[in-house]
């Protein structure tokens, strides 16, 4: 077994009677990697994380961890932890409490259970909130408990389930920090699910952008946000301009028109970050049909021959107005070509 393949999922089905949720799924998971699963509801992340848990029996295909098959393993059984997205802890017990009941049940005590639990809370920054009970905590410090709880039990990978849904704005932010922190100190190897592509982008060594139980796309942040294979990763990391490219023609629904430069063979679409669009200049015309000011920059709507694009531009730079026509340019150069479009 080599690190890279620590987690190794293999042509695994999951069904949910006679409807195939996930179909064949191969996917490997490097130790230490902290990895987002990513895409919109229903595209299966939950389904993959329940099976990797053992809480849903795969139709098909296997799943090993660190050199064992662990397919048929019985939840309770496997070095799994799992992080729920309600926090699941126990109201009446304290801080403390929470932490120590999966030892307690494992028969850890005394001095063994006392270091673990402290380890587990000073991990999370909760030393001092010991004897709190869980309504006496703020949202992300019940989530902390709840990391802790599962850190404790020294599992080999950790599951998080929408870990930071149930947060306000500012929270959120907080705990991505403190999530990578735990994840890079610990080297807990950690998986995610989101359907937050920021989120995702922010804190994952490794995103799995999933649509309608298939793997899109596997790559770095980096990789998925500035190199989408398709209409689909490309709309969900922002690109907001998604252009099919049929022989040599730019398409939209009824709209085409003629692009102007070369791109790589095979290309079957072509997309475009509104900040990527030149404004006031180039070979197309468009009608303002909408402008707003957004701190140092202004994003234009436009009506095209090309249908709906999104531009933006320095806020410095004069305005076009409302109703006015202006020119603008696709740069080939700028755009990221994809691979696939439209499922093809
Ligand atoms: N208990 C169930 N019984 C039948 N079908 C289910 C069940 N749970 C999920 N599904 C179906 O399986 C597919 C994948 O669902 P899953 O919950 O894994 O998606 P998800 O990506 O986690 O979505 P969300 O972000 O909304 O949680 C969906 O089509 C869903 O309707």
């Amino acid at each position: 077994m080599s690190d890279a393949k620590f987690l190794s999922l293999e042509k695994l089905t999951l069904s949910y009677g006679k409807n195939v949720a996930v179909p064949e799924m191969d996917l490997d998971i490097g130790k230490g990697e902290l990895v987002a699963l990513l895409g919109p509801s229903g595209c299966g992340k939950t389904t993959t994380m329940r099976a990797i848990a053992g809480l849903l029996t795969p139709s098909s295909g296997s799943i090993r961890l660190d050199g064992v098959d662990i397919t048929r393993t019985p939840a309770n059984k496997r070095p799994v932890g799992l992080v729920f997205q309600s926090y699941a802890l126990f109201p009446h017990l304290n801080v403390y409490e929470n932490v120590a009941f999966g030892l307690r049940l494992m028969g850890v005590k005394g001095n063994d259970l006392d270091t673990r639990v402290k380890q587990g809370l000073k991990t999370v920054g909760l030393e001092k909130f010991t004897t709190r009970k869980p309504a006496e905590l703020s949202g992300g410090q019940q989530q902390r408990v709840s990391l802790a709880r599962s850190m404790v039990m020294e599992p080999k990978v950790l599951l998080l389930d929408e870990p930071l849904s149930n947060l306000d704005a500012r929270l959120r932010l907080e705990m991505r920090t403190e999530l990578q922190r735990v994840q890079k100190e610990s080297g807990v190897t950690m998986i995610f699910v989101t359907h937050d592509q920021v989120e995702a982008l922010a804190m994952a060594d490794r995103i799995i952008v999933m649509k309608d139980g298939l793997i899109e796309q596997i790559g770095t942040p980096e990789q998925i946000y500035n190199h989408p294979v398709s209409d689909f990763v490309a709309d969900f990391v922002g690109f907001e301009n998604v252009f099919a490219l049929h022989n040599g023609m730019l398409k939209t629904g009824e709209h085409e028109i003629d692009l102007h430069g070369t791109v790589p063979a095979h290309t079957r679409g072509l997309a475009w970050r509104p900040g990527t669009i030149t404004l006031g200049s180039g070979p197309y015309r468009g009608k303002v049909r909408g402008t707003s000011f957004a701190g140092g920059t202004r994003e234009y709507l436009l009506d095209t021959p090309l249908g709906q694009i999104k531009a933006e531009c320095d806020a410095s730079l004069p305005v076009h107005p409302f109703g006015g026509e202006v020119a603008f340019d696709l740069n080939v150069k700028k755009a990221a070509p994809l691979a696939r479009f439209g499922g093809l």
